[in-house]
């Protein structure tokens, strides 16, 4: 004969009358019934809240890590549609209409001044400042049409967004052979002349976030004075207000753009280049210590 099976109901019975009894218990009860992956769940939740508001250095990592990892995905989706023309600049606008919106997210206010020096048909070198790879939300505020960034090698390899920078024509240099840095800015002269395209350089060559400007390197000014074409210099003012790595700040705030007026090139050799690298560099520094006592209750000494 088959045993009888008895319906299990003891354990049901009496949560059911501990549930009637109270709902803390109820709640007790349920909790107890969670498993590890639950519990950690939890945790989480209600942990990564907390540590958010509370620390700054949290917020600060979670915020970055959000900007990367956003970028990634964006360029997930900007790949497929850049492949369609191959590697071409006019995938550059792609880029940039899909970045436009992460200042919004990250409650960034960027104003810009100057438009009317953009207003050139020609070529030409935009030189700007280079605080951090934040410059890229004020860079594609302004970014003009045909408009290529030069960068590092390594950022090739950087995943999907290596991939997309790659169909979007950004001149890769390899900084530790300056011979072959050379000759791709040498080459990128003659394309810009054939191809009607700008180049942007970071001339100090490396992310800055001391408040002032590095040394300049010339590579952009030997590109500019190749082509015989005009250098427009664009200062981004500092981020101190809202956005510090060595303190772990990233809050919200404002950024001024500054687009100069062009430095014309025609008929300048290489030999000009130091003077010409020092002017550019001159220019963009005081334009850098005016916006920065500009800022509301800040003196020039607000910058370091
Ligand atoms: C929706 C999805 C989106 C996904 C992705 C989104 C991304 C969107 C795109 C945005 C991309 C943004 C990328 C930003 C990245 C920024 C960077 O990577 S910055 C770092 C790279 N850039 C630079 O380094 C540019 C500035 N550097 C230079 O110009 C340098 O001069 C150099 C050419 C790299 C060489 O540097 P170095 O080796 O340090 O040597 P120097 O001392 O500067 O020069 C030595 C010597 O050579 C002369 N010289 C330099 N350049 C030239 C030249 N073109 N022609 C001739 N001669 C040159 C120089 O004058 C020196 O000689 P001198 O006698 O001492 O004067
Ligand atoms: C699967 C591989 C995953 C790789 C993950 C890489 C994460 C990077 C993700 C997104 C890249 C965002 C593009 C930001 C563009 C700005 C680049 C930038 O600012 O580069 C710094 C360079 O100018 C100077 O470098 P150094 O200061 O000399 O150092």
């Amino acid at each position: 004969m088959p045993r009888q099976k008895f319906p299990r109901f003891h354990a049901g019975m009496s949560s059911n009358v501990v549930k009637a009894a109270s709902p803390l218990a109820s709640a007790v009860t349920g909790a107890m019934e969670l498993s590890v992956a639950q519990w950690l769940l939890v945790v989480c939740l209600v942990a990564f809240p907390l540590l958010y508001e509370w620390s700054v250095s949290f917020k600060y990592f979670c915020k970055m890590a959000f900007y990367n990892g956003w970028i990634l995905t964006l360029a997930i989706l900007a790949i497929p549609i850049c492949a369609v023309r191959g590697r071409n600049v006019e995938n550059m606008k792609v880029l940039q209409f899909m970045l436009l919106h992460i200042k919004y997210l990250y409650g960034i206010k960027i104003e810009v001044r100057g438009w009317e020096n953009f207003n050139i048909k020609e070529p030409y070198v935009v030189v700007s400042n280079h605080q951090s790879s934040l410059d890229l939300l004020g860079m594609m505020e302004i970014l003009p049409s045909r408009c290529v960034p030069i960068a590092k090698r390594e950022l090739m390899y950087a995943g999907t967004a290596g991939l997309a920078c790659w169909l979007a024509g950004v001149i890769f240099i390899n900084r530790k052979k300056t011979d072959d840095a050379i000759s791709v800015m040498t080459e990128a002269a003659e394309t810009m002349l054939k191809e009607d395209v700008r180049v942007w350089v970071f001339p100090e060559g490396t992310r800055n976030h001391s408040g002032s400007l590095l040394p300049f390197k010339r590579g952009a000014f030997h590109l500019a004075v190749k082509a015989q074409v005009p250098v427009i210099p664009v200062v981004m003012s500092s981020y101190k207000d809202f956005y510090c790595k060595k303190e772990r700040k990233f809050t919200t705030g404002k950024c001024t753009v500054r687009i100069l007026p062009g430095v014309h090139t025609k008929g300048l050799s290489s030999d000009d280049v130091p003077e010409l690298a020092d002017r550019v560099r001159g220019m963009m520094l005081e334009a850098f210590s005016q916006m920065s006592s500009e800022r509301p209750g800040k003196g020039p000494g607000g910058v370091h």
